[in-house]
Order: structure tokens, then C-alpha cells, then sequence
């Protein structure tokens, strides 16, 4: 047998698969474990590792007690100065027990502090969580994905062909199907991405520079949040909005309220059926390409690309895989949401380019953003 070869059955011999078992082997192993929490040189890292398997275990009991600050409106009126537990009580509309319990659950993981005996203070992340609203409606719309996941196995054994709480939410298109709830259904999930499309916008506005186009079609551009945003930093740009015939009129209402955007032109369609707007220098897909599996966003891909002129770009903005530092975010976080969801996948930067090269853009590149958690941007030419 070749090195590294497998023989059927057996796990390939690679020098790195021999070398992660032979670490698994000792860093699983009670001796190495107590050895490292003696050793002084080995001891910060060992308690390190030790903490990150304990988030690991009960990271959902966090996210439970995060709600918990916010669903209370403790989160809210600890945002706007110190309180007292009695206060905090009244307005969790708890006894003060209970509140106390939350309080030091909050504090032990850095959401709340107890400024001095009785009375409370926002801690270290509830003071970067309570002003971001993107984050507060991310929080409360987690119900459904805590739902959909309360048994993993079942919903992976599935394979997405029940309805989910999440697959409800998201139900894309639904007046295609003369559903009539589906302007209802649209308003709402409009409404969650507007909610987070701020810290989008921004990271794109700083990475990507605008100067050089004249024209941008934002595809399943939602109520036009980034488009807005767009606009006010770039005022030179014609703009355009593709999205679903229940989320244009969203759209059109957001912008009437503005009357600095009325050099905005609005397209209604099917992005995955009907033709992409032509005549634009530039077009951007800002978190929609994960929705979709890899058939439909190859498809989308092909689409956008024969609507553009050459030299004409794309623009592909949302969290990706594989980002260095934030991998829990990708195949962790999105995986499970969009499997849940029912469509879609989380893809790395790099198969984002391959895809685009597939379908025959060419000069495909990331730009590094300044908080790939929040979106990472990859960009193309006709
Ligand atoms: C996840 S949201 C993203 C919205 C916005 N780009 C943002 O980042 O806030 C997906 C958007 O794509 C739109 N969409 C989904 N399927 C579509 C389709 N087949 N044709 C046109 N728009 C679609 C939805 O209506 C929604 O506005």
C-alpha cells in the first residue's frame, strides 16, 4: 500500500490524520489532563480549554438566561442607568427571587453587573448588546431556531422535509402560491433583516469602494435598508431594488418616507425565474447566496451574470465559512440554522469564487472586512 492510501474500510494513514489521533489519544487522557492543570506552564491553557468544553456543554443555558435579560426588559432599563432589584422585579414581573437568580446568571457571564450590594449596572457584552437592535431581534427571533433544534438528531434524520418553526418564518416567495398570508409573512422577516442590515451596510460601505460605479442593483434588496444606506454615503449612485412582489411595496413605503431617495428604481420578480434587471454597472447580493442550495444559487449566479455588460461586477456580501477566528459562526451557527430553515448552506470565500467561476465571472477576490462576523465580501466581473 502507498503512503497515505486507504484500504476500503480503513482510514487513510496521512502523516496529519496519525498525528490528530495520536493528540486526541493525549489530550484525552485523565493523566495528561491532571499533569497540565499542575504543570504552572501548561496551566492557563488547560483551564482555558476546560472553560471552552464547559461553554461547549451549556452554552444553551446562556443563550436562555440572555433571553431571559431580554424578553424581561431588564436589558432595556439597565441600558439607560443603574437599577435597583425591586425596580428590576416590577419590571420582569417576577418575584424578587427569581429576578436575583437572573440577574446573577446574567453577571456570571458578563451580561449584567451588581454595581454595589442591591444595585445593578449593564456588564461587559450587555453593554455592547443592548443598543444593537440587530442583535436584540436576533435574540427573541432564536425562540424558533431553539425550537427546530430541541432535537438535533430528529431534524438532521429529516432531511428538511418537515415544516420548522424556522422554515415558517422564512417562507420565501409564498405568494407565488397565492398564499395569503404572505404579505404578512414578508413584513416580518423584512423587518428582522432590517433590523441587523445596519451593521451589513456599514461593513460594506467600508470595505468596498463605491467611487469608481455610477449605478448598483441591490438583488432581494428587502425594504432597501442597504440600499439607504448606500445612497446617504453615496448620493452620485443610481439605485435599483429587485426583490419579491410582496416585498417591493415594503420597499416603496421605507423610501417614501425619504424623499432623498427618489432616484430609485424598483423591480419586481423572481430572481431564480425571470430576468435580472439589465443596465446596471454594478450589482449586489447582500446575505442571500447561504439561503439558497447549491442547484438555485448556481442558478442565481448565471442569472445575474448574463444580465451584466462586461466589465460590469458583482458584489457578494454575508457571513461566510470558514472565516479564521469565527468558525463556530459558519458551519456551526448558520449550518444548523439553514438546515433548519430548510434551504441553504453556509459557503467559504473560497467556494463563493469557485461558484462564480463556474458560471463565468472572472477577477474574483475577497476583501477583508473589519468584522467578518458580521459579513465577509467577495466581488466579481462580468
Ligand atoms: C435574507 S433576506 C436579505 C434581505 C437583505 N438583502 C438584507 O441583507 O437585509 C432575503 C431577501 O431575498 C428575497 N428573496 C428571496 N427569494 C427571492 C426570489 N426568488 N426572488 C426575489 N427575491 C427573493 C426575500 O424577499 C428577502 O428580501
Amino acid at each position: 500500500m502507498k503512503q497515505g492510501r486507504s484500504i476500503e474500510g480503513l482510514p487513510p494513514r496521512t502523516l496529519r490524520m496519525r498525528f490528530l489521533e495520536w493528540r486526541n489519544r493525549v489530550i484525552g487522557s485523565d493523566r495528561f489532563q491532571r499533569f497540565a492543570a499542575r504543570n504552572p506552564l501548561l496551566r492557563p491553557v488547560a483551564r482555558q480549554r476546560a472553560s471552552a468544553v464547559f461553554d461547549l456543554v451549556a452554552g444553551f443555558t446562556y443563550s436562555q438566561v440572555l433571553l431571559g435579560m431580554v424578553e424581561s426588559g431588564i436589558l432595556a432599563r439597565l441600558g439607560t442607568g443603574p437599577a435597583a432589584v425591586d425596580e428590576l422585579s416590577r419590571i420582569a414581573g417576577l418575584p424578587e427571587t427569581g429576578t436575583k437568580r437572573l440577574l446573577r446568571a446574567a453577571q456570571a457571564i458578563g451580561i449584567a453587573q451588581e454595581g454595589k450590594a442591591g444595585w445593578w449596572v449593564l456588564g461587559r457584552h450587555g453593554a455592547v448588546l443592548h443598543g444593537n437592535g440587530g442583535a436584540i431581534a436576533m435574540i427573541r427571533h432564536h425562540r424558533l431556531l431553539y425550537a427546530d433544534l430541541a432535537d438535533p438528531l430528529a431534524l438532521l434524520a429529516d432531511e428538511r422535509r418537515s415544516d420548522t418553526q424556522l422554515a415558517n418564518f422564512w417562507k420565501y416567495g409564498a405568494a407565488k402560491h397565492g398564499d395569503p398570508r404572505s404579505a404578512a409573512i414578508a413584513a416580518d422577516y423584512s423587518e428582522l433583516m432590517a433590523d441587523s442590515q445596519k451593521a451589513v451596510a456599514a461593513e460594506v460601505l467600508e470595505t468596498f469602494s463605491f467611487h469608481r460605479c455610477t449605478s448598483l442593483l441591490d438583488v432581494g434588496g428587502g425594504n432597501g435598508t442597504f440600499l439607504r444606506a448606500v445612497s446617504e454615503a453615496h448620493p452620485h449612485l443610481r439605485l435599483g431594488l429587485f426583490d419579491l412582489p410582496d416585498v417591493v411595496p415594503l420597499a416603496r413605503a421605507q423610501v417614501s418616507e425619504s424623499a432623498s431617495h427618489s432616484a430609485l428604481q424598483f423591480h419586481e420578480g423572481d430572481f431564480l425565474a425571470d430576468p435580472i434587471p439589465q443596465g446596471y454597472e454594478l450589482v449586489s447580493l447582500v446575505r442571500i447566496l447561504h439561503d439558497h442550495d447549491d442547484e438555485p444559487a448556481r442558478q442565481l449566479l448565471e442569472n445575474i451574470r448574463r444580465a451584466l455588460a462586461p466589465g460590469a461586477r458583482l458584489l457578494i456580501a454575508e457571513p461566510m465559512a470558514e472565516t479564521s477566528g469565527a468558525e463556530g459562526m459558519g458551519d456551526a451557527y448558520f449550518g444548523m440554522y439553514l438546515w433548519a430553515m430548510g434551504s441553504g448552506r453556509p459557503r467559504s470565500a473560497r467556494e463563493i469564487r469557485g461558484m462564480l467561476e463556474e458560471v463565468g465571472f472572472s477577477a474574483t477576490r475577497q476583501l477583508r472586512t473589519s468584522q467578518p462576523l458580521i459579513t465577509s465580501v467577495v466581488v466579481a466581473t462580468a
